[in-house]
Parts: structure tokens; C-alpha cells; sequence
């Protein structure tokens, strides 16, 4: 692969609040552009469920492989769930690149801090999704109608503690999502043209707090 190929295919770390619209501007992206994007295809010690294919749908594993996949810090991330592991493994986000399309990756911002620390050769592009303010992120979450209080309680405390990161200039790009339309020609430009100063200026959400 070329540099300048390879250099298109860097993986694009996106993050940013619980509700602040990743998963619709991604559905956008990937609309638009359906070959050019790649999921990591994930480890899971659960077994596979009907109509789940080995290798697609995740990479089926044994508790003991895990572990030791764990050990050789061969994941950027992993979690237990009821009883069951899964992880985004290093390789899976290096095979998307070596099959010639561009690795997504929807991370938090702890996700953000294990790359950066642990997995820096990944070389990810990082860009953080901003809500236009945090009243705007509360009648989002409000809107789609998915959280309790408690959730909604728990999400935009959350929040704040990501855009203080976003503000330390952990991010390669910003872009703010306010009109919909506008962010998604903004985050196109980032994404595919890699024009890293299409992004926004981080909003002032101190005044709010
Ligand atoms: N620019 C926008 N203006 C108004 N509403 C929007 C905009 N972008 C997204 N929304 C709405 O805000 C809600 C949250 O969006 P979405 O589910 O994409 O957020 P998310 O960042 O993926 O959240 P999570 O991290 O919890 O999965 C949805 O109901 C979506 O339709």
C-alpha cells in the first residue's frame, strides 16, 4: 500500500456524548459512501446465535484465548457483560485497513485514552462529535425517547466530563452538531476529503455549568 493509500485508511476514531448524534451522522456516511467504511469485527466468548456467522458477525473465542489476549494487550478495549467478554481487538482494526477500507471506530472517550496510551501505532484520526450546547443534548436525549431520568441523569453527567476532555485538545477535529445537514458536510470533508480544518471551534459550555 502506498503512504498516501495508507494515510487515506488511517482509522477514524469518533466520539463524543450519549446523544449528541454519532450513530446519525454515521448512518449518513456510511448511506453515502457504502464501500468505504469497515467495522472491527469484535471478540466475544458467548456463543454464536442462530443465523451468526464465525469471523462476521464476531470473532467467537474461548474464555482462555481471551484471556490471554488480554494479556499479550492485544485489545483496545474489553468489557464483561452478563457473563460473557468482548473486546475490540488491535488486528481487527488493522484488517479492515489491509482489506482496503477505512476503520470506524464509535469509542468513548475511556476508549480514546487506552488508543493513546497503550495502542499510539493505530495512529487514528480523532474526532470529537459536539452537541451546540448541553441544554441541546438534554432535549436530544429527551427526544429520542430511549432514557429514564436516571440514565438521563447519569448521560449528560457524563457528558460534561467529555467535553472537558474534548477541551484539554485530545481531538484532531471537531465538529459541531447543530444543524444536521451542515455537521455532515463538515464531517464528509474531515472523513473523506481528510480536510482536517473543515472542523468547528469547540463551543464555551462553561457558562451552562
Ligand atoms: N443535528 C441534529 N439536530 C436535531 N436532532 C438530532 C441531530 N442529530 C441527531 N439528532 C437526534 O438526536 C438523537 C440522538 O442521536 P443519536 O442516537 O445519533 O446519538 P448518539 O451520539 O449516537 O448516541 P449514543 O452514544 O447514546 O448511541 C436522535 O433522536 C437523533 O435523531
Amino acid at each position: 500500500m502506498s503512504s498516501i493509500a495508507a494515510n487515506l485508511l488511517r482509522p477514524v476514531v469518533i466520539c463524543g456524548p450519549s446523544g449528541t448524534g454519532k450513530s446519525t451522522l454515521l448512518k449518513k456516511l456510511f448511506n453515502e459512501f457504502p464501500d468505504k467504511f469497515g467495522f472491527s469485527i469484535s471478540h466475544t466468548t458467548r456463543a454464536p446465535r442462530p443465523g451468526e456467522e464465525r469471523g462476521v458477525s464476531y470473532h467467537y473465542v474461548s474464555r482462555e484465548s481471551f484471556v490471554e489476549l488480554v494479556q499479550q494487550d492485544g485489545f483496545i478495549e474489553h468489557a464483561e457483560f452478563s457473563g460473557n467478554m468482548y473486546g475490540t481487538s488491535v488486528k481487527s482494526v488493522e484488517d479492515v485497513k489491509q482489506g482496503g477500507k477505512m476503520c470506524i471506530l464509535d469509542i468513548d472517550t475511556q476508549g480514546v485514552k487506552l488508543i493513546k496510551a497503550n495502542h499510539p501505532h493505530l495512529d487514528p484520526l480523532y474526532v470529537f462529535i459536539s452537541p451546540p450546547s448541553l441544554a441541546s443534548l438534554k432535549t436530544r436525549l429527551a427526544g429520542r425517547g430511549t432514557e429514564s431520568d436516571h440514565s438521563m441523569q447519569a448521560r449528560l453527567a457524563a457528558a460534561v466530563g467529555e467535553l472537558e476532555y474534548a477541551k484539554s485538545g485530545a481531538f484532531d477535529v471537531v465538529v459541531v452538531n447543530d444543524d444536521l445537514e451542515r455537521a455532515y458536510a463538515k464531517l464528509r470533508r474531515v472523513v473523506v476529503d481528510r480536510d482536517l480544518e473543515a472542523g468547528d471551534q469547540l463551543p464555551d459550555f462553561a457558562a451552562e455549568q
